[in-house]
Formats: structure tokens, C-alpha cells, sequence
């Protein structure tokens, strides 16, 4: 007469404890992967919320760092822990996550192995765009692609059942999935095929205000406004409460005296050639910004290469133009997702922005400096192209 429960929050005679994995397209950058992660934040946010204790006692694994085609790594794949980028603490105030070592520490192994119960890829309805039919809706199906599970690059991860799951709706629907079976891990492969339930509506922004960098980051982030642009939070108005459940509306910071650019180059420059500027575009659109605002100092954030910042910077030798160039023990520890995440945290606080139009990366910026109250006039612009469309960044204010 044993009485099991999955829940931390019940009593009972033995807990199971339940673990949700997902895992992303390979070839998805940081940023998008990021959005993917607040879809999975508030499902485990809504089921921690459940009074059905086969839902409330999940906690959501977060999928280390490795491999990401944009970034630089040694021969050895890195699993660098989300600690590493973001504060977990305030993490967990939205959804119950753990890091991979915590699920290794708390899963027993068999034979050094871990077996995770069930593996669910989604894949998009294949008569989706024929028929039209974009009704919610999901159903174990045939794999359509061959199975390619890199279960985050650890060798000691394998698994017992694996389904392909043809899915349209939002990542809440998999509730359904979840109610359905008595499996304690399961991973959520290709989870973007899976969509936001409300996108930009209160629960989205308090998933995304709860996604805070690491402490770290931000104190270095600080101490280059400090030193290179004349910013600190006390000058720019731009001091947050230490909880974001505590964040209000309405806070008119000032931000540092300088225009920041998001430049996204590299591949971009491939696969959007018409739409991204050359760099003597760029430097008029800059050049015009900082004197109608009166300002003298422009902050740059690229991917591109070194050359392509001299360059730029000779473009605009009368203004001061500043780019940050991590130290090699920064680079050895944080890799370029440290850098990315700096490069971010300085955007967000300039007294006026500039991104690159449709990156993922110019998002997450302009949602910070939603956060930090800015006005979307200061925030929600992109550069114009050679051929002088200049496009909308869309407007998605921040909802508390
Ligand atoms: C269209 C899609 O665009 C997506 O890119 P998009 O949204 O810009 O945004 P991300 O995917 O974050 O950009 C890819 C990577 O480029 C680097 N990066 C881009 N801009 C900067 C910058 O200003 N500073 C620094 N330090 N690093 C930068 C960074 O390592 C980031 O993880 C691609 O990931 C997808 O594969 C796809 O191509």
C-alpha cells in the first residue's frame, strides 16, 4: 500500500522524480536557442502550477552548451553549464530547471549509463502546408528524417523508446503527451518545432525577465561601461531590483552616453546579402544618429571580423568607437557565448540602439532594454540596406 507521488510538495511514502530534457536543431544559434528554452521555461512553469501531481513533480533539464556551429570550440566538445551564462537562482524563481550534473547526480546510473525512458523528435505535419490545415494538433507518426540524436554529445546517454511525433501547437500541448505516460525522463528532441502558447503576453516576459545573465557577466559588462563610455547604472538610471519578480514599469532610465550598433556580418552577409549595409552605409546611418543626438561615442557589437571593425572605424575617425575585446582567460573560461552575452549587456544599456534586422541576437537586446524600461524610439531600430528599405523592427513592448 505504498503511496507514490511525483510531486516535492506532497506527502507520500516514495517520490518519483520526473525529467523533462529538450534539445534543438544543430544548426540553431545561441539566441534563437534561447527563445526555445523560455517555450519549455513556462510549460514547466504551468505544470509546476498543476494540482495533477503526474505534472507538478517535473523538472526541466537544461541542455549544456556544446557544439554550437557559430562558436569556436577546442577538439573536445564543451558542455558549459547554463550557470556559466545566466543566474540560475533567478531562474528557478520561474520554472523548476536543474543543470545536466544535477541530473547526473540525482539519476542512478546502470553500468556508468543513463538511460532516458522516452524520446519524442517532433517533426512539422507533412501535409501541413498542402492541406492548410493549421489546426492544433500532434500524433505519433513515421520518422520522416532519419533519427540523429546527439543527446547533447555525452557518450554515457542512451535511451529505451523512441518516437517521432508529428506536431502543430503550442509547446503546452505536450501536457497531453505527458499525462499519457508513466516514463520518469523524457526528451524533447527538435523542440522549436513546438510553438509559444501567447507570444510577448505577461508569462512570456516573466519567463524572459526571470532569464537574468550571470553576475559575472554583468560586473564586466559594468566595469567596460565604466571605464570605456562614461556609464554606470547610478548615471543612466538603469539600476534594477536584485529579484525581476520585483521589476516595475514606467522606470525612464537615461542610458549611457552612447549609440550602441548590433552589425551582424558573417554569414548573414551570405544568406542576406541585399539586405545587410556595407560599412560606408552603416557609418552615414551612425555618423547621423550621433549628431541629431549630440553624442560622440559609438559602441559596436559584430561578429564581423577585426578588419571589418578597422575599417568602420576609420569611417567614423571623429567619433570614439568601441568594441569589447575579451581577454584570453575571459575567452578560455566564458568562449564566445561570454563575449556575446557582454557585447548584449552593453547594447542594452546605450542611450540609443541600432540592430541588425531579423537576428535573433538583435531581439534579445531590444527585449533587455524592454526591461529596462527604455523607450521603444531608442530601441526597436534596425539599418537600413544599400538600397534604402529600411525596415521595421517589429514593436513587442513589454507586458507586466
Ligand atoms: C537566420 C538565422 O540567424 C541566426 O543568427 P542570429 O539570429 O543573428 O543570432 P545568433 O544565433 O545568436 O547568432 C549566432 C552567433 O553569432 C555570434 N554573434 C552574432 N552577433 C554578434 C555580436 O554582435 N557580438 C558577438 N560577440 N557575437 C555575435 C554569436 O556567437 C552568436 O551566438 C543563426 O543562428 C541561424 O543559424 C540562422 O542563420
Amino acid at each position: 500500500n505504498e503511496n507514490y507521488c511525483y510531486s516535492d510538495n506532497i506527502k507520500c511514502d516514495k517520490k518519483i522524480n520526473r525529467y523533462l530534457f529538450y534539445d534543438v536543431n544543430p544548426p540553431e544559434g545561441f539566441n534563437l536557442r534561447l527563445d526555445v528554452y523560455m517555450r519549455f521555461a513556462i510549460l514547466s512553469n504551468k505544470m509546476m502550477k498543476s494540482s495533477d501531481p503526474t505534472l507538478n513533480g517535473f523538472k526541466l533539464v537544461l541542455p549544456p552548451w556544446s557544439n554550437l556551429i557559430h562558436w569556436q570550440y577546442s577538439d573536445t566538445p564543451d558542455h558549459i553549464p547554463w550557470g556559466h551564462y545566466f543566474d540560475l537562482d533567478s531562474l528557478k524563481r520561474f520554472a523548476p530547471v536543474i543543470e545536466m550534473y544535477q541530473f547526473f547526480n540525482e539519476h542512478p546510473k546502470t553500468y556508468s549509463r543513463v538511460t532516458i525512458d522516452e524520446v519524442y523528435t517532433l517533426q512539422h505535419f507533412e501535409d501541413m502546408f498542402e492541406t492548410g490545415n493549421f489546426e492544433d494538433r500532434m500524433q505519433i507518426d513515421k520518422c520522416r528524417k532519419k533519427q540523429n540524436i546527439s543527446f547533447f554529445f555525452y557518450n554515457n546517454i542512451t535511451a529505451n523508446n523512441y518516437h517521432c511525433l508529428s506536431y502543430h501547437g503550442p509547446v503546452t500541448k505536450l501536457v497531453q503527451l505527458f499525462l499519457n505516460t508513466t516514463a520518469s525522463s523524457i526528451l524533447i528532441n527538435h523542440g522549436e518545432v513546438s510553438l509559444h502558447e501567447y507570444f510577448g503576453n505577461k508569462v512570456y516576459w516573466q519567463a524572459r525577465r526571470s532569464l537574468r545573465y550571470s553576475k559575472e557577466l554583468v560586473d564586466i559588462a559594468a566595469d567596460f561601461r565604466r571605464e570605456h563610455l562614461d556609464s554606470t547604472d547610478e548615471k543612466d538610471k538603469t539600476l534594477l531590483p536584485k529579484n525581476w519578480e520585483d521589476e516595475k514599469p514606467n522606470r525612464k532610465p537615461r542610458g549611457g552616453p552612447y549609440v550602441a550598433i548590433h552589425l551582424r556580418r558573417r554569414d548573414f552577409l551570405r544568406s542576406r546579402s541585399k539586405e545587410i549595409p556595407s560599412l560606408e552605409n552603416v557609418a552615414e546611418q551612425v555618423s547621423k544618429t550621433l549628431q541629431r543626438l549630440k553624442l560622440q561615442t559609438v559602441f559596436v557589437a559584430t561578429d564581423g571580423s577585426a578588419k571589418e571593425f578597422e575599417h568602420l572605424s576609420s569611417l567614423l575617425s571623429r567619433y570614439k568607437v568601441k568594441r569589447y575585446t575579451a581577454s584570453e582567460a575571459f575567452r578560455s573560461k566564458y568562449k564566445d557565448g561570454g563575449v556575446a552575452i557582454v557585447d548584449q549587456i552593453i547594447c542594452s544599456h546605450a542611450r540609443y540602439f541600432i540592430g541588425t534586422h531579423e537576428s535573433t541576437f538583435t531581439f534579445r537586446i531590444e527585449e533587455r532594454r524592454e526591461i529596462l524600461g527604455f523607450d521603444e524610439d531608442t530601441t526597436f531600430n534596425v539599418f537600413c540596406s544599400d538600397d534604402r528599405n529600411c525596415p521595421k523592427s517589429s514593436v513587442w513592448k513589454i507586458v507586466y
